[in-house]
């Protein structure tokens, strides 16, 4: 067999693809034209189902399931092209494009010398700090506009997702308009007149525990779960417990310990980002990157059929987080960051795509990285 002869075949085909292919996004648009003056939705089910089953029907039987993958993909191109005819913003919740975020009050979780503490302050030097006992309290406390941002963390480059914070942006507390990555450094730190062969607990945030799982397995201290690695500092300053404490050297220093071994954190680099919401959606200028929720049909190929659509209107998937949607089946619901901004025709396209055919879908900021 003379491979070159075949691939002289597959070019020639692929050149009678491609114009078919041409030619049907040409009556696409044109639906797409007929669609707008008609107030219809570009998504058209009854009519995906007729295309698909009769592509199954013609096709040989061995390739009835690619051939029908292959239309389902043709045909999600063909809507985000039409969106971009239709170029529709429905979809998008009414919003105010800043040119930079200004905030009198800005509010975190836990007490001074946090690690939220010092995120918030790189976002917002001259705010007021306000300082919260849960996440919940600090979403509370943005959607009553006592603070006008509320920063909270949300990923670690060693530990990965801070799931609560995910779980609250799926209860609507607002929209995202920035994030700060912030580098993480963890001591053990005591109060000056302890002698540190007496040690016998180690406290802190959960997190921070984890983040130096390494160290304190061999230290062989009893671990001892904080809210917050600041609460654990004023604790073990306060105590006359045999206790120390896991946070940063700002925050020892903030409340008078001795840092008995300093960078104790498992990873070298460890950077955790954060991310600062508001009641309002508000766009910086340069926001670069959009997060929404996405809740697809437990449907054989409906996530890569997604994904495709990133793909095909050239748009860098930055992130996909999937938690369960709890109620009692094992569906999920994916959280996606996406490079891209909301005025960006291709991007308003994908998302009414997007917002007219899940099950849910949730915009929850356009966001830019600041600090
Ligand atoms: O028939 C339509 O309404 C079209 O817009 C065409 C088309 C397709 O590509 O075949 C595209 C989107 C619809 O959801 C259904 C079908």
């Amino acid at each position: 067999m003379d491979l070159q002869a075949l691939r002289a075949q597959i070019n020639q085909l692929d050149e009678t693809i491609l114009s078919a292919f041409a030619q049907r996004m040409t009556i696409c648009r044109q639906v797409g034209v007929y669609k707008k003056e008609n107030h219809m939705p570009v998504f058209q089910k009854d009519r995906e189902d007729q295309v698909i089953q009769r592509i199954r029907d013609m096709a040989p039987p061995d390739m009835s399931q690619s051939a029908a993958a292959l239309f389902a993909a043709i045909m999600d191109i063909s809507k985000c092209y039409q969106q971009q005819v239709l170029a529709d913003a429905s979809w998008m919740p009414s919003f105010q494009q800043v040119k930079t975020l200004s905030c009198a009050r800005a509010g975190c979780q836990g007490t001074r010398g946090s690690n939220s503490e010092t995120a918030l302050r790189m976002l917002f030097p001259g705010a007021e700090a306000k300082f919260y006992a849960t996440f919940g309290d600090v979403c509370k406390a943005v959607g009553s506009g006592e603070i006008d941002f509320g920063i909270l963390p949300i990923q670690n480059t060693t530990t990965g997702t801070v799931i609560p914070t995910y779980e609250l942006l799926h209860q609507q507390v607002g929209y995202i308009a920035a994030t700060v990555n912030l580098e993480i450094r963890h001591c053990l730190a005591i109060r000056k007149d302890m002698d540190p062969a007496k040690l016998t607990t180690v406290c802190s945030h959960p997190q921070a525990l984890q983040q130096c799982s390494g160290f304190l397995r061999e230290s062989g201290l009893e671990q001892l779960s904080y809210s917050n690695t600041a609460t654990a500092a004023r604790f073990v300053a306060q105590s006359p417990l045999p206790y120390a404490a896991v946070c940063s050297p700002r925050c020892a220093e903030q409340y008078g310990l001795r840092i008995l071994r300093p960078d104790i954190a498992d990873a070298m680099e460890n950077v955790t980002k954060f991310i600062c919401f508001s009641k309002e959606c508000l766009i910086p200028e340069q926001a670069d990157t959009i997060s929404i929720i996405a809740e697809l049909p437990n449907r054989a190929g409906s996530l890569s059929r997604m994904l495709n659509k990133f793909a095909a209107n050239g748009l860098d998937l930055q992130k996909l987080e999937s938690r369960p949607v709890a109620d009692g089946s094992f569906d999920v619901r994916f959280y996606l960051d996406f490079s891209g901004n909301v005025l960006d025709p291709r991007v308003n396209a994908l998302l009414a795509d997007l917002a007219g055919s899940l099950s849910e879908f949730r915009f929850l900021g356009n966001h830019q990285t600041l600090g």
